[in-house]
């Protein structure tokens, strides 16, 4: 079992969907090196969707003898389908990179934080309703789709609060550059940053 180092960062990333969590974690994470912990779900790919880099697309019966096993840190179904993260996944990528990332809605965020504590930073992306529609839109997403992420939109936003670090993501080159230098001064100290 690895052994988390005190350096070790686990930052969540979490928020109302359509927010931009993805965008903003893929841009600071390549910038910083980090690398991202993927989540296993049995929900179908969408078409752009590829199995092993958005999710890794497994079955019902593979989710389920993995659950068994108890290899999942927390298992949650959303709107029918279910999604969990491998403890040995995190573990892993830490043991490589250091620091990790992990896109997750609310209960995926307290589940890390309570379980890695100090080691886990969340990270709450988020957008006013009108801006999230219309990038939901342009993004593709169905009619029905949107307004299954719109009728979770408040629950998400509460949890706002109780995160560490808080981005609203209007500007995404803004957002980025604040992001990323929040996470470099704070946690990697990796200097990367232009300070001027
Ligand atoms: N709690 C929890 N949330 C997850 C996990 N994996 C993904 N999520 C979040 O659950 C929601 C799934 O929505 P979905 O439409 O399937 O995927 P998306 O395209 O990644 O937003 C998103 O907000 C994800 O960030 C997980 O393992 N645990
Ligand atoms: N600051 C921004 N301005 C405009 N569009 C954005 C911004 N941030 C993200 N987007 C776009 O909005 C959509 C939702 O972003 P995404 O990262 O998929 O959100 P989430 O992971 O929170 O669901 C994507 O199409 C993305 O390209």
């Amino acid at each position: 079992m690895y052994e988390l180092k005190e350096h070790d960062v686990i930052f969540i990333f979490t928020g109302p969907n359509g927010a931009g969590r993805k965008t903003v974690a893929q841009m600071s994470g390549d910038t910083l090196g980090m690398k991202q912990v993927i989540s296993y779900t049995t929900r179908t790919p969408r078409s752009a969707e590829v199995d092993g880099q958005d999710y890794h697309f497994v079955t019902r019966d593979v989710f389920a003898e993995a659950q068994k096993n108890n290899e999942f840190i927390e298992v949650i179904e959303i709107d029918g389908n279910y999604y969990g993260v491998k403890g040995q996944d995190i573990a892993n990528t830490l043991h490589k990179h250091g620091a990790v990332y992990l896109i997750l809605n609310r209960f995926g965020a307290e589940a890390v934080k309570k379980l890695y504590d100090t080691n886990a930073v969340r990270i709450f992306i988020y957008a006013d309703k009108k801006t999230i529609l219309k990038r939901e839109e342009e993004r593709g997403d169905s009619p029905e789709l949107i307004e299954r992420y719109m009728s979770h939109f408040e629950e998400e936003m509460a949890y706002k609060d109780q995160c560490e670090h808080v981005f609203e993501n209007l500007d995404l080159a803004h957002t980025v550059f604040d992001l990323t230098k929040t996470l470099d001064d704070n946690y990697l100290h990796r200097n990367l940053v232009d300070k001027d």
